[in-house]
């Protein structure tokens, strides 16, 4: 591997996001198992052999199942197996022992939330609201039922509004770690995930893609003569005219201080070289302005198309390669990759 794939993060923003997820119903399960088989012990104690019969199947389920799938996604079956056994549990206690087994409705109804995501979690709620509620005006008299009744429906309502501002705020987090904050554009992180996606769409229906790697020309004496907050305001009209040379469904990524990648779906490497050199002179023919000072930027790429029986890191070196052979070259130009990974050497 080259410079730039190593830099690259394989671990996307949603798989972040599941593996906060696997924990958290990991975490709920083994809390279940190890609460129901606590509890177990005492209902056998009391001599409540039914109601303890069950929960002791159920808790060595819940245990069962927590180790079997330990760092794993539980299944949404095992999930609703969880609160369904739990659910029947709380209707036979709050039958046999009456308001006693109403406490349990409320932390049941939260696992609901943090079990199943956005309306998942809320249609569960609902349903045990429903099933708990029943429950309780046929067994509890009639002047408690409806108060306990409106606090399952408070709660609900509560976990319904957690929800829906838990699921935007994942949306939000979501833009935010992909999102490089100077630019606006992509951040690496969703690289990996575009180009793997990519080389599938060519090994399979042989649809083409291209990718460009341009990096900024002396970077390092502009920031050097004009301080870094300036170098930062040139980044960002950079990308800004990047963007405005790019399709909707072309990919920018600012992928290291001063390197940027472009991802150019359903594009031969003629289209990509086309692009490549509209890039070129949207950065290079007109000087950028800051407040006091205006200064000329050039750009050096690489483009590479995807080829047969290449990896997304082998198509990546090639335009990698491809944007070093520009820079020896002297910079302010396009370089073809060859189609050969290994070969460094470059046609024009
Ligand atoms: N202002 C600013 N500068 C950055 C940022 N990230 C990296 N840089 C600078 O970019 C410069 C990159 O320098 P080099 O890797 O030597 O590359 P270069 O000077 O552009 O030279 P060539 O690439 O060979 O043309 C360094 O001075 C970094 O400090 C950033 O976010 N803001």
């Amino acid at each position: 591997m080259q410079r730039i794939a190593k830099k690259l993060s394989t671990e996307s923003a949603d798989d972040l996001l599941q593996k906060f997820k696997i924990k958290v119903t990991g975490n709920i399960m083994w809390a279940g198992g190890i609460t129901v088989l606590l509890l177990t012990v005492a209902q056998l104690l009391i001599g409540n052999t039914a109601q303890g019969s069950v929960m002791l199947v159920a808790g060595v389920f819940f245990i069962g199942m927590a180790w079997r799938y330990h760092g794993r996604r539980i299944p949404i079956i095992i999930r609703l197996s969880f609160i369904g056994l739990l659910s029947a549990i709380t209707a036979m206690s709050i039958v046999l022992n009456s308001y006693i087994g109403v406490y349990w409705t409320y932390p049941l109804l939260v696992a609901c939330f943090f079990l199943f995501s956005g309306r998942q979690g809320i249609g569960a709620a609902a349903v045990l609201t429903l099933l708990f509620s029943t429950v309780v005006f046929v067994s509890l008299p009639l002047n408690d039922s409806w108060r306990v009744c409106a606090s399952l429906a408070i709660i609900l309502v509560l976990g319904a509004v957690f929800a829906v501002l838990l699921e935007q705020l994942q949306q939000l987090l979501r833009k935010l770690v992909v999102t490089d904050t100077l630019t606006g554009v992509q951040n690496r992180h969703l690289v990996t995930q575009v180009l793997e996606e990519a080389s599938y769409r060519f090994a399979r229906y042989r649809r083409p893609s291209s990718i460009i790697m341009a990096d900024l020309d002396h970077f390092k004496k502009l920031n050097d003569a004009h301080g870094h907050l300036f170098g930062d305001q040139i980044l960002k009209q950079v990308a800004e005219r990047m963007r405005s040379v790019l399709r909707q469904n072309d990919q920018l990524f600012r992928v290291g201080g001063e390197e940027f990648l472009i991802v150019l779906a359903e594009a031969q490497l003629s289209d990509a070289l086309r692009v490549a050199d509209k890039l070129k002179n949207t950065i290079s023919q007109t000087p950028f302005r800051g407040k006091t000072t205006q200064v000329e930027v050039t750009l050096s790429l690489g483009v590479a198309e995807v080829v047969k029986d290449q990896s997304w890191v082998e198509w990546l070196n090639r335009a990698d390669t491809a944007l070093l052979e520009a820079k020896r070259k002297g910079r302010n130009q396009v370089r073809k990759a060859s189609s050969v990974s290994r070969d460094a050497s470059l046609q024009l």
